[in-house]
């Protein structure tokens, strides 16, 4: 049963998922424990978005070969899922439109139950009228919330002068609200102590921690893919079959995107692929 008292929070995690790792999945676990301890939300459901092809980054494999895998990795899930809406677009969408689209999806999901359910009621209590009108009203007001989920890496991005636009962490972080897990060598509350811009909004900032040192990337297990090297219980069996079957990841891949003229949105992909 829904508490009323609790808001439903939705999780969307943005990243190149180049592939999707057991920590990846990891984080939305922590994620859902933490903000379920607080009494204040209820997740109820985790969305991974893999970026598109158009974000160039090093080594970055085709759209369709990552979302399959996050696909797999998500199969035995009950609240993670995988949409692939940002994977499709023709150019790289930046994290502040692709929020935007998934509330807007979500808002009309909301107001297509709001409809079935005045309908039913309608049915039941016609003269109640008022009523229904209402409490569709409220709730609305108390419709899901959608926040970011992402590492401690993506957060200090946020400082990297030109790669963020500073309306754009203002409405991701003021108006959805972000849930940033710690990765070593980070600390994310330090980070937020440090920027007047994420001090306003700390309310807004979850920062879960992982207690167990956790260092899995995808760089790390590209580099032990093109090795030769097992990658078995860093990323779920499923995935690690697929990359088998479809012989993803040698040094070959790893050159994909390696003479594109940066954009600024993409020095820190490429300072990224240090893990
Ligand atoms: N070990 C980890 N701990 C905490 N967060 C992580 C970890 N690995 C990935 N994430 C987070 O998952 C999201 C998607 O990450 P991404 O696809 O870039 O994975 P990555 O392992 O960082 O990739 P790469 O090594 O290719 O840069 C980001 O928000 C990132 O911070
Ligand atoms: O919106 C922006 O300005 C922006 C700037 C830099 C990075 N991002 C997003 O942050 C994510 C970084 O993923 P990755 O794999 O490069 O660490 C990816 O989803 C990018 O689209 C977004």
């Amino acid at each position: 049963m829904e508490n009323p008292t609790t808001s439903k929070v939705v999780l969307l995690a943005c990243g190149s998922f180049n592939p999707i790792t057991n920590m990846h999945l990891r984080m939305f676990e922590l994620a859902r424990d933490h903000l379920e301890d607080t009494g204040q939300y209820s997740v109820i459901k985790g969305i991974i978005s893999p970026v598109g092809d158009a974000y160039k980054k090093k080594g970055l494999i085709e759209a369709s070969h990552r979302v399959e895998m996050a696909r797999l990795a998500t199969e035995s899930s009950e609240w993670i899922t995988v949409d692939s809406w940002e994977s499709q677009q023709s150019d790289w969408v930046e994290t502040s439109k692709v929020i935007r689209h998934h509330y807007e999806e979500l808002l009309a999901r909301e107001h297509n139950r709001d409809d079935v359910d005045t309908i039913k009621y309608t049915k039941k209590r016609r003269i109640e009228e008022n009523y229904i009108a209402s409490s569709v009203h409220h709730r609305k007001r108390d419709g899901p919330q959608l926040m970011l989920l992402c590492g401690a890496d993506v957060l200090e991005s946020f400082g990297i002068p030109n790669l963020w636009k500073q309306e754009d962490i203002a409405e991701i972080v003021g108006r959805y609200g972000l849930v940033c897990v710690t990765r070593s060598g980070g600390d994310p509350h330090k980070f937020i102590n440090q920027s007047d811009d994420l001090w306003k909004y700390r309310k807004n900032i979850h920062v879960v921690h992982e207690w167990v040192t956790n260092d899995i990337s995808a760089t790390h297990v590209r580099r032990a893919l093109r090795r030769g090297r097992s990658v078995r219980y860093l990323l779920p069996e499923s995935v690690v079959r697929y990359v088998q079957e479809h012989s993803l990841y040698s040094a070959e891949s790893e050159q994909k995107n390696a003479d594109v003229v940066l954009a600024p949105f993409q020095k820190y992909s490429d300072a990224s692929t240090s893990g």
